[in-house]
C-alpha cells in the first residue's frame, strides 16, 4: 500500500495497530505518523520501537495523510478534533477506534462530508491476531471499505457489521481479551491455593489457553463437543463445571457482556 497514515492518539490501541501494520510490512514505516496530546516520551518510544515517525509539522502531515486514525479516548474526541478538523478533507479516509462513539457524532464534530469507518479492534492486534469489526459511516464507498479491510487484515481477522451492532461487538471482542486475562488470573490464584508453585501454574495455564485457542482455530467440532470430550461422566471436569454452574457462571458472563454493551452505549451518549 502506498498510503500515508496518521494516528491521532498514541496509546495502547494505536500501538497495537502500529505493531501489526509494521510487522506486516505492507506499508513503508516512514509513511506511518503518530501524534498525541502531550506525552513526548511515548512518541519517542513508538518511533524507536517501530521505525515510524512522530508528527512534527502537524498541518502538513495531517492534511497530506490519506488515512487518519482517531485513537484517543471517547471523552477526548471533541478536544482532539477541534485542533485538526480544519486539516481534514473529503479525499481522506477516517478510521475511528473510539468505543461507543458513532460516525454521526464524529461527522457532526468535523462538519464536512468525509468518509468515516468505525473500527473495533482488540489489543491482540499487537501480534496480528485482532478480532476486528468495521462498519460504514454515511459517506463511505465500497473502495473505502476495501482499503480499510486491506489495512486491518495486517492486524488480524476482520468482519463487517451494521453500525448499530458496534456496541455488542465492543462488549464481546473489544473488551473480550480482558475477560480471558481475568480468567487466567483467577485460575492462577486457584492453582496456588491448590498447592502449585507460581511458575509451574503459569506455564500450565498459559499453555492450556494457547491449546484451547489452537483447538478453536483448527478443529471442525462444535465448541460443546470439544467441552464434552473432556468431561467424563462423574469425573473431575464434570465436578468443576458443576461448581461453575452452581455459582452462576453463565449469568456472570451474560451480565458482563450486557454491562460492557450498556457502557458502550453510555460512552456514545456522553459525547
Ligand atoms: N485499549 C483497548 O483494548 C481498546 C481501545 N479502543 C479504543 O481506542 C481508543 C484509545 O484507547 P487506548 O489506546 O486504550 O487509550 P490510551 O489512554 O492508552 O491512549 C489515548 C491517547 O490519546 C491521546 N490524546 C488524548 N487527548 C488527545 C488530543 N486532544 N489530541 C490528540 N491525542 C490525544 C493521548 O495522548 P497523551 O498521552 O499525550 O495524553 C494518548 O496517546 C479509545 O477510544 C478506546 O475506546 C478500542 C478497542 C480496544
Ligand atoms: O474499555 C474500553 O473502553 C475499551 C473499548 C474496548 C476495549 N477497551
Amino acid at each position: 500500500m502506498d498510503q500515508k497514515i496518521v494516528f491521532i492518539g498514541a496509546g495502547s490501541m494505536a500501538e497495537a495497530i502500529i505493531a501489526g501494520l509494521t510487522k506486516s510490512d505492507s506499508l513503508a514505516h516512514q509513511r506511518i505518523f503518530v501524534t498525541n496530546k502531550s506525552n513526548q516520551d511515548r512518541l519517542t518510544y513508538l518511533e524507536e520501537t517501530y521505525g515510524i515517525k512522530q508528527v512534527n509539522d502537524k498541518d502538513k502531515i495531517i492534511s497530506e495523510s490519506d488515512i487518519v486514525v482517531l485513537a484517543m479516548k471517547p471523552k477526548d474526541m471533541k478536544d482532539a478534533l477541534s485542533s485538526i478538523k480544519s486539516l481534514i478533507h473529503s479525499k481522506q479516509l477516517i478510521l475511528s477506534v473510539l468505543a461507543g462513539t458513532s460516525t454521526k457524532a464524529i461527522l457532526k464534530e468535523i462538519n464536512k462530508k468525509v468518509p468515516i469507518i468505525r473500527v473495533m479492534p482488540n489489543t491482540s492486534a499487537l501480534i496480528g491476531e485482532s478480532a476486528t469489526a468495521i462498519s460504514k459511516g454515511k459517506y463511505v464507498e465500497e473502495y473505502h471499505m476495501t482499503i480499510a479491510n486491506k489495512l486491518l487484515h495486517t492486524i488480524g481477522k476482520t468482519v463487517t457489521v451494521e453500525e448499530d451492532k458496534m456496541h455488542a461487538v465492543t462488549s464481546i471482542s473489544g473488551s473480550g481479551p480482558a475477560y480471558i486475562y481475568y480468567l487466567v488470573e483467577a485460575m492462577q490464584k486457584a492453582a496456588i491455593d491448590a498447592g502449585l508453585e507460581q511458575d509451574i501454574a503459569e506455564q500450565l495455564i498459559k499453555q492450556t489457553i494457547i491449546g484451547v485457542g489452537e483447538m478453536l482455530r483448527t478443529s471442525s467440532e462444535p465448541v460443546h463437543i470439544l467441552r464434552e470430550n473432556i468431561t467424563s461422566p462423574e469425573g473431575t471436569t464434570e465436578a468443576g463445571l458443576n461448581a461453575l454452574k452452581k455459582h452462576g457462571f453463565e449469568k456472570a458472563i451474560t451480565e458482563c457482556v450486557e454491562s460492557a454493551r450498556k457502557r458502550s452505549l453510555e460512552l456514545g451518549e456522553e459525547e
